[in-house]
């Protein structure tokens, strides 16, 4: 198969790298939007900003410059950008006419845009963007390193479609990789975009180190929360019990390579969220779309208690100690998800 991953951040470089070593000898075009990295990295074969120390292998080709040139001869194109960068993407692609399966690794909810008035989901902004594009996601619990790593992952391919299931499956399922089909892609999407709120959440938990009951209370309830609002979108329940759901959010809430917690962690340490994100040097889309979650359960009559808090926290509106009073003082409640 060929492949043309587009943006070279520490995702999009881990899955061109995963590709590029499956056993079907895939040929991996690498798509890197700034022509200085795109030289280093064709330079060293390796992505000194993140992955460093995992060498690229020969066939993983890089490019820059037109998108035209990095798709021209794909069977299948990955979209490696965060969520902010989708629509764009999509659009030019679109334009171009693209006759091939279109796959987005990004986990998170647009913010919403003048045209759209409330954050879509990356499959609604791929159906306004882009209608032609047949599309699907990959997601699950899958920190870049350690898939660039060769450490063992599961991963979930959501498409309406079956036959992007399959390329999906055939692009990166093997001794290192399981690829587990579904059809659901709301709930998928949903699953990949909640967990960075909650895992901002949990590492504000563990910050102020309240611990590990509180942890697990928070993450249980953060899946309920989860669940609420993904089966109000139209996702399957049992999707969040899945890979994509309380798998993801276990890996994010409480693993140390997780971007989405340690904003936490440092937000708890009261430092100021403009710092943290300078410093961070990836995307962190937990920040970007808990205001747009928040927005869009309001309307749909969701309650999201964890989520709200983190944005009142993000907006400067409460500090780390009186957000966690507040869902501590919460009136009791029935268990049950809805
Ligand atoms: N890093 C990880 O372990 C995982 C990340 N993800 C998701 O994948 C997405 C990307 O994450 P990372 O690669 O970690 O982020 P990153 O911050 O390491 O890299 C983002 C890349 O996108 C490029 N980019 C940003 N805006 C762009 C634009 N407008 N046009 C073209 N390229 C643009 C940047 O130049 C950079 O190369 C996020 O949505 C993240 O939630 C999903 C699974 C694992
Ligand atoms: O999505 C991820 C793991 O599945 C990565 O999470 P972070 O963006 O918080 O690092």
């Amino acid at each position: 198969m060929s492949i043309a991953i587009l943006g070279a951040g520490a995702w999009g470089t881990a899955v061109a790298i995963a590709a590029a070593r499956h056993p079907a000898q895939h040929q991996v075009t690498l798509w890197v939007r700034d022509a200085t990295q795109a030289q280093h990295m064709r330079t060293h074969r390796s992505n000194q900003r993140y992955l460093d120390g995992v060498l690229l292998p020969q066939n993983v080709h890089i490019v820059d410059g037109a998108l035209s040139d990095a798709v021209g001869n794909a069977d299948l194109v990955i979209l490696g950008t965060p969520v902010a960068a989708l629509r764009p993407m999509l659009t030019t692609l679109d334009k171009m006419g693209l006759q091939v399966p279109v796959v987005w690794l990004c986990k998170g909810i647009e913010p919403a845009q003048a045209s759209t008035a409330i954050g879509l989901l990356p499959h609604e902004v791929q159906r306004q963007a882009a209608p032609n594009i047949v599309s699907g996601v990959l997601s699950g619990p899958s920190f870049a390193l350690e898939v660039a790593q060769n450490l063992p992952t599961a991963l979930v391919a959501a498409s309406e479609h079956q036959h992007v299931q399959d390329m999906l499956i055939g692009a990166f399922h093997g001794k290192h990789i399981r690829v587990y089909g579904n059809n659901d892609m709301i709930g998928v999407e949903v699953g990949g975009a909640i967990k960075n709120v909650l895992a901002i959440a949990t590492g504000i938990c563990d910050g102020l180190q309240l611990g590990l009951n509180a942890r697990a209370a928070l993450i249980t309830r953060g899946l309920a929360e989860m669940s609420r609002f993904g089966v109000a979108l139209g996702g399957q329940a049992s999707t969040f019990m899945g890979l994509s759901g309380v798998g993801d959010l276990v890996l994010t809430a409480t693993g140390g390579l997780s971007r989405n917690r340690k904003v936490g962690l440092l937000l708890a340490e009261g430092h100021p969220l403009g710092d943290i994100l300078a410093k961070l040097g990836h995307v962190a889309e937990g920040v970007y779309c808990a205001r747009s979650v928040e927005q869009r359960a309001q309307q749909i009559g969701v309650e999201m208690p964890i989520t709200s808090a983190v944005v009142r926290l993000l907006e400067g509106r409460t500090s780390a100690q009186e957000l966690v009073l507040q869902l501590l003082e919460r009136d009791p409640g029935s268990e049950s998800l809805r």
